[in-house]
């Protein structure tokens, strides 16, 4: 038996405005992308770094698989892939208002940290329950590793005019790609809606991109995780040399799910 129920048309009706929008698509050239993420009351994603930690309850858990359902790929960064593990997939049954395709699951992986083969993502896709997931790397690990050039299942996406953040440990090294080539080259591979799930780098990233992101839809769930959590805190923000917001939403919706507050909006 599933875990996830349909949502009311109520919900439905609520959610239908910040689904994607084929003439938001065609102008943009790039896919139309959802940000979303389930946090606690202290603005945590999880209980420690690397710790997977459930947050939605069981009403919020089926609403982000009918946008999983809307949305013809999803893309978590490599933290939360080795972290959580995660399926991916969509579990809600699909209508003739989703693409027809299927969700395409996307890790973004600049240096090759994540376990493709040993992931429970392939492991659904072999079973026919979820479709096998895409990698971005950055072009630099071709130097190392050019026989990954072979395999089709993996995006390049170039550093050229970016700087690369190197902490010493060469796991943790981070060759920063920019989002509107990441973006640029999933369209190209056919992508028109994306749906961006976390983790906090990620999040935090993008919260200061709004020419980028169409869509944002939070999870509240009633609980303060305490200290030492995962928070969404976007860098801080000056203009003229004076603090300013990081980022702000408009157009918001709010509406309750089961024990979860649930809020969209676009960045302001
Ligand atoms: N509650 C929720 O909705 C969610 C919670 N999480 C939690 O978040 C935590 C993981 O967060 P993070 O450690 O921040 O990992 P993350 O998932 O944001 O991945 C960070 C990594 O992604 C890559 N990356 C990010 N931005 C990049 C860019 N612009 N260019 C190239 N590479 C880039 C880098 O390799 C970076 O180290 C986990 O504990 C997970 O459970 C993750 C997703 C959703
Ligand atoms: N919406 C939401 N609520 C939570 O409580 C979560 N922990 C997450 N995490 C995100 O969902 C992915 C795991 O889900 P599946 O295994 O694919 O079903 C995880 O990778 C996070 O992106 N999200």
């Amino acid at each position: 038996m599933s875990d996830i129920d349909q949502l009311s048309t109520e919900d439905e009706a609520f959610l239908r405005p910040y689904l994607p929008d084929d003439d938001a698509i065609s102008k943009k050239e790039r896919p139309f992308v959802t940000l979303t993420y389930a946090c606690s009351l202290d603005g945590m994603i999880s209980l420690s770094p690397g710790v997977r930690t459930t947050l939605s309850g069981p009403e919020t858990k089926s609403m982000t698989h009918y946008l999983r359902a809307h949305h013809e790929a999803i893309l978590v960064g490599v933290g939360t892939a080795i972290a959580d593990d995660p399926s991916l997939n969509c579990r809600y049954s699909r209508s003739s208002s989703c693409p027809p395709q299927g969700l395409r699951p996307v890790v973004l992986d600049p240096t090759m940290r994540w376990d493709v083969a040993g992931s429970k993502a392939t492991a659904l896709a072999s079973e026919g329950k979820g479709k096998a997931p895409w990698v971005v790397h950055a072009t630099s690990v071709l130097d190392q590793n050019p026989e990954v050039a072979e395999q089709a299942k993996r995006l390049f996406v170039g550093t050229d005019g970016l700087c690369d953040e190197h902490s010493g440990d060469r796991t943790a090294s981070i060759s920063r790609l920019e989002w509107r080539s990441i973006l640029k080259a999933l369209y190209q591979k056919g992508i028109r809606s994306i749906m961006i799930e976390g983790g906090a780098t990620v999040i935090n990233d993008l919260l200061l991109q709004p020419e980028l992101v169409d869509s944002v839809v939070v999870t509240i769930a009633p609980t303060w995780l305490g200290e030492g959590g995962v928070t969404v805190t976007p860098a801080q923000q000056t203009r003229d040399g004076v603090r300013v917001n990081a980022a702000r939403l408009k157009e918001t919706s709010w509406r309750q799910f089961g024990q979860d507050a649930v809020l969209c909006g676009r960045l302001e």
